[in-house]
């Protein structure tokens, strides 16, 4: 790959991940959740439409209302919920741009430069794939984590993750291990450093409605 090549918005397939049980809420859909009156999938859809080119979703419940959003909507090919591998498979399987960004439905504070900083960072590091590290707190202080499902993948990792899903993989960290990534901090001074809050339970989401 030439040293100035660039990843282009336009380059990127920007998928939404809204294919959970949403277990922690109750079994609800968690992507149809109002935040601040609008649903969750909406706030990510509207984050993520600047930063890539084309859109799509990733559900595997009430497909008519992610439909909704106006972009193509794939379940997963796997069965039984077996986490975000599933959902990052069914993009990669219908993604047609070099790159694919993985977003989940609930984080809906994101960054506006999320694309933009994992694709310098990927062609910078000759990778194949870019996650996100945001600071959380522990009980040392503050730490960065990564945030496996913030993730810029080549598209041509397609046949790597059929194969592992195939084999019974479902971890995201083992897979990833598997090739070439970078690790992106977003813990720049000016950061905001409640981008990756994310909401598992009703409580969290009504606290950071709150914010
Ligand atoms: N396609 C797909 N996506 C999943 C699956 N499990 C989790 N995800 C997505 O991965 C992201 C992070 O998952 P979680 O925060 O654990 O969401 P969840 O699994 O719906 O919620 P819990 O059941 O409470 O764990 C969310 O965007 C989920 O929609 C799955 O089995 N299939
Ligand atoms: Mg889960």
């Amino acid at each position: 790959m030439p040293a100035h090549a660039v990843i282009a918005p336009a380059d990127i397939t920007g998928l939404l991940l809204a294919g959970g049980r949403g277990s922690r809420m109750g079994g609800i859909d968690k992507g149809l959740q109002p935040f601040n009156g609008e649903p969750l999938a909406l706030h990510a859809m509207r984050r993520l439409a600047p930063q890539v080119g084309p859109l799509m979703v990733n559900a595997n419940r009430n497909l008519a209302e992610y439909e909704a959003l106006g972009v193509p909507v794939w379940p997963d090919s796997l069965p039984d919920y077996p986490g975000p591998l599933a959902g990052f498979l069914a993009g990669l399987e219908h993604c047609t741009t070099p790159w694919l960004l993985t977003v989940p439905c609930d984080t809906p504070l994101f960054p506006s430069d999320l694309a933009a900083r994992l694709a310098e960072a990927a062609i910078a590091g000759q990778a194949d794939i870019a996650m996100a590290l945001a600071p959380e707190a522990t009980e040392d202080g503050p730490a960065l984590r990564p945030q496996p499902v913030f993730c810029l993948l080549r598209a041509e990792l397609r046949d790597s993750l059929l194969r592992y899903t195939a084999a019974g993989g479902r971890k995201v960290h083992a897979w990833i291990s598997q090739h070439r990534a970078v690790h992106v901090p977003f813990d720049r001074p000016g950061d905001a450093p409640d981008a990756f809050f994310n909401a598992n339970t009703l409580a969290e989401l009504h606290a950071l409605e709150n914010r």
